[in-house]
């Protein structure tokens, strides 16, 4: 098939590889000039763990074409695959305006019959403009299909999910485009669910409304642990073997971040607003979230009192581990509050530092050096849970750090080995250890 993704961020390029893994002759397309440029010298824009490698040989072999000029993308394609962004808006609602400039490209550079596949996230409703867009500009002797195709994926593990994800969804009410849509994906061997339009609008916000929630829960009961001497870690593995619940997105933390949960539970707020439903339940998802954003923050005030001039190591900038990802991420609220509470803050991550100095500039330093991170720190915070950091030996905190104060927003330590060492630990729902933090001498 040929096959046109619009939009080449972390969704465009990810199918895109993986389509044209499958066997596809695939474009992808984007207005960002850099971009396209960076990709046709063969390096991904992004960091996303197995993308360099399908691009490298999907690109070797003639599959794989990169370009911002709309008339070759949209010219020749059978399907047309609209990956473009749908951002947060002030009041919450999903700007759609990259989705309609889209349709209306298509509609004016389509020469032939063509699927037009959106997996955008994009609120119910949406694909019906798409439709009526492209129906009103585009040659009355050619016909376009639109269907939903909501993408599932996410960042970090975004190939696997595409070859081993749960589900596909189809959203259509013609059942030929829907037959060639599931032609594409057959050979995953992934189930297949066919439905109407709007039902495969739906079905997105309310997975991921789903999840957000699941996590704001954990997180309210992790606050109650810590108030009554409980453990949230024995407490989600005896919840989680019960069936009904599952154990999984159930991690107790500062919260969730990233490009997707914040801006679809709003989203979603606004949706059933607009259709005179207040979505209260979801309303306090959001509102727990943000409230466990500030709680490094706090707990270090607790702690060591007055930020002022004060040293702060931060481990992790990215939303979550394995992307280099910053949007909407813990780190960066947290790392406001500290500003304002005149705090100086080190900052570690192993990927994912240029793109927070993109938001964040010189407000902060940046170090790829661990014990130079932590060296003389009043307290260090982990925001994000990656490897490198999960396995920093303790004895750097009390090795390097003025005093060994940790707060960790993700619960990377087990309170047995934190035990062993001369540090003050404050995690998330689970009980505080309090050690002797006087600096040791061996420095
Ligand atoms: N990031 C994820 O993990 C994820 C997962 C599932 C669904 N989604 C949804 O998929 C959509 C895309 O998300 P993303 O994270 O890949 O976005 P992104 O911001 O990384 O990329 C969007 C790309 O679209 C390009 N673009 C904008 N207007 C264009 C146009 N007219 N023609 C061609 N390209 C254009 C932008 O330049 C950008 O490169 C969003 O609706 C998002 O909610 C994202
Ligand atoms: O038990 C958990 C699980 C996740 N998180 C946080 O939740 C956020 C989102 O994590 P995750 O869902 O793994 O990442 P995304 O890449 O944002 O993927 C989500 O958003 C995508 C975009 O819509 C969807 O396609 C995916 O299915 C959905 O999981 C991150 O900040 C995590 O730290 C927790 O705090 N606790």
């Amino acid at each position: 098939m040929n096959i046109t993704i619009a939009g080449t961020g972390y969704v465009g390029l990810v199918t895109g590889v993986c389509l044209a893994e499958l066997g596809h002759q695939v474009i992808c397309s984007d207005i960002q000039e850099e971009k396209i440029a960076m990709l046709q010298s063969g390096r991904s824009p992004i960091y996303e763990p197995g993308v360099e490698d399908l691009l490298e040989k999907n690109v070797a072999c003639g599959r794989l074409h990169f370009t911002t000029n709309s008339q070759y993308a949209y010219g020749n394609a059978e399907i047309i695959f609209i990956a473009v962004g749908t951002p947060e808006q002030q009041d919450g609602t999903a700007n759609l305006a990259y989705v309609r400039e889209v349709a209306h490209s298509i509609a004016q550079f389509m020469k032939n019959d063509v699927i037009v596949c959106t997996k955008s996230t994009v609120p119910v409703g949406t694909n019906d403009q798409i439709s009526e867009i492209i129906h009103r500009h585009k040659p009355a002797n050619l016909h376009a299909e639109v269907v939903a195709n909501p993408e599932f994926l996410r960042e970090g593990s975004a190939v696997v999910d595409f070859f081993y994800g749960d589900r596909i969804v189809i959203g259509t009410d013609c059942s030929k485009a829907a037959a060639i849509i599931e032609q594409i994906y057959l050979p995953l061997d992934i189930p297949i669910i066919k439905t109407d339009l709007k039902s495969a609008e739906m079905i997105k916000y309310a997975a991921n409304a789903f999840l957000a929630t699941k996590i704001s829960f954990i997180n309210e009961i992790a606050m109650i642990c810590e108030k009554v001497g409980a453990n949230i870690e024995e407490v989600t593995n005896g919840i989680g073997k019960d069936q009904r619940i599952g154990p999984y997105f159930l991690q107790a933390g500062i919260g969730y971040g990233g490009s997707c949960f914040p801006k679809d539970t709003k989203a979603l707020v606004q949706l059933a607003g607009n259709n005179q439903h207040s979505f209260d339940l979801l309303k306090a998802v959001i509102e727990v979230n943000n409230r466990q954003a500030s709680l490094p923050v706090s707990k270090a005030k607790e702690v060591i009192g007055s930020l002022k001039s004060k040293k702060v190591t931060l481990l992790g900038l990215s939303f979550k581990p394995n992307t280099d990802d910053v949007r909407q991420a813990a780190s960066l609220s947290i790392i406001k509050e500290l500003l304002k509470e005149g705090a100086i803050i080190t900052a570690f991550d192993p990927i994912a530092m240029s793109n927070a100095l993109q938001v964040l500039g010189n407000t902060i330093e940046y170090t790829q050096d661990i014990r130079h991170a932590l060296l003389h720190a009043d307290v260090a915070i982990i925001a994000t849970e990656w490897e490198e950091i999960k396995q920093i030996p303790l004895d750097f905190f009390e090795l390097y750090m003025k005093k060994p104060i940790v707060i960790d927003g993700r619960n990377c330590y087990s309170l047995k080995e934190i035990r062993k060492h001369r540090i003050t630990y404050i995690s998330i729902g689970r009980p505080i250890v309090t050690n002797d933090y006087k600096k040791s001498e061996t420095y």
